[in-house]
């Protein structure tokens, strides 16, 4: 039967790219997902497979990160033009490039004035809700009352190192002083108000003031590790809310891994920004209860039983 090729296009999607620029110590961050789809003269790599007319969609992802080192990334339009004039002038058997860009916004964590005037400005949130959560049981004669978060994503583009840990015959991870810290908090906590003649807590107040602190733990905390950071939350909320009992806190560690450029003549470690691919897969994932001293440990380890 003769068959015909209708349309058809190709390259690499979802390019994460993270842009980060330093302004002494204020960071910025730029953050996008691009997706790359050409077309032009392909009948014979679907036809024949003779790939003669094919650019690598890996060869598009390079692009991507290279040109947001070169370039950087003003705007999520401009940095798709630059893209995709590339393609179309470049490669003679490319005919159309459509570059697609979802754009994450981030805003600042507000951390203390002395944090700010010490350490500068390199904590951040991503922009939107988080979801708020709330589970209530009563058997009559006493409240449990568990409160929570879950997708609150954060990143601190500098005052994280990781080293010291053990070593085996399978450890390839290097030492590093200086890397992002990004994770995407869920997050219960557990209120001492059982009825009994307790007054009960202002849930509104407690729920802003927990988010606050686990915020600014976050932010402002020198981490050695993910551990170390979670359990300062963790304990930030109980020093600062005596009427949570219990935290309970399950931290992605969301890994950006520097882009290594030099194959392509750009200085991925100069101080006009650094690129990063954010992997989505594989994640460390660190979780942990933290405690006020003497109370019980009630909120289940695996929150999605919760
Ligand atoms: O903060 C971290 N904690 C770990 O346990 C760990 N493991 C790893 O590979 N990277 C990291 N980072």
């Amino acid at each position: 039967m003769p068959t015909m090729l209708g349309q058809n296009q190709y390259g690499k999607a979802e390019n994460r790219v993270v842009r980060i620029t330093r302004e002494g110590s204020t960071h910025h961050i730029k953050d996008l997902n691009v997706s790359v789809a050409l077309s032009g003269d392909m009948e014979d790599v679907h036809r024949s497979g003779s790939n003669a007319n094919v650019l690598p969609t890996d060869t598009t992802k390079n692009t991507v990160f290279a040109f947001a080192k070169k370039y950087g990334i003003e705007s999520a339009e401009r940095f798709g033009i630059h893209l995709a004039r590339h393609f179309v002038t470049s490669q003679e058997p490319v005919h159309r490039a459509r570059v697609r860009i979802e754009e994450y916004a981030w805003d600042r964590i507000a951390t203390s004035d002395a944090h700010r005037r010490e350490r500068g400005e390199h904590s951040f949130v991503r922009r939107g809700q988080e979801t708020r959560l709330a589970q209530v049981t009563y058997d009559g004669e006493r409240w449990e009352v568990v409160s929570g978060l879950k997708d609150l994503t954060v990143l601190n583009s500098t005052d994280s190192e990781f080293h010291g840990f053990l070593k085996d015959g399978y450890t390839t991870l290097e030492e590093t002083r200086d890397r992002v810290l990004a994770t995407s908090v869920t997050a219960r906590w557990r209120f001492g108000w059982t009825g009994d003649g307790q007054a009960m807590p202002d849930w509104e107040t407690s729920y802003g003031r927990t988010k606050r602190h686990l915020l600014r733990a976050f932010a402002e905390t020198y981490s050695l590790s993910l551990q170390q950071t979670m359990y300062r939350m963790g304990a930030r909320v109980i020093e600062h809310g005596e009427e949570v009992d219990e935290v309970r806190l399950s931290l992605p560690n969301s890994h950006h891994f520097q882009v290594d450029l030099e194959p392509f003549g750009l200085d991925n470690d100069s101080a006009d920004g650094a690129v990063y691919f954010a992997a989505d897969r594989p994640y460390g994932l660190i979780e942990a209860t933290i405690l006020r001293d003497g109370c019980e440990a009630l909120i289940p380890a695996d929150l999605t039983n919760l």
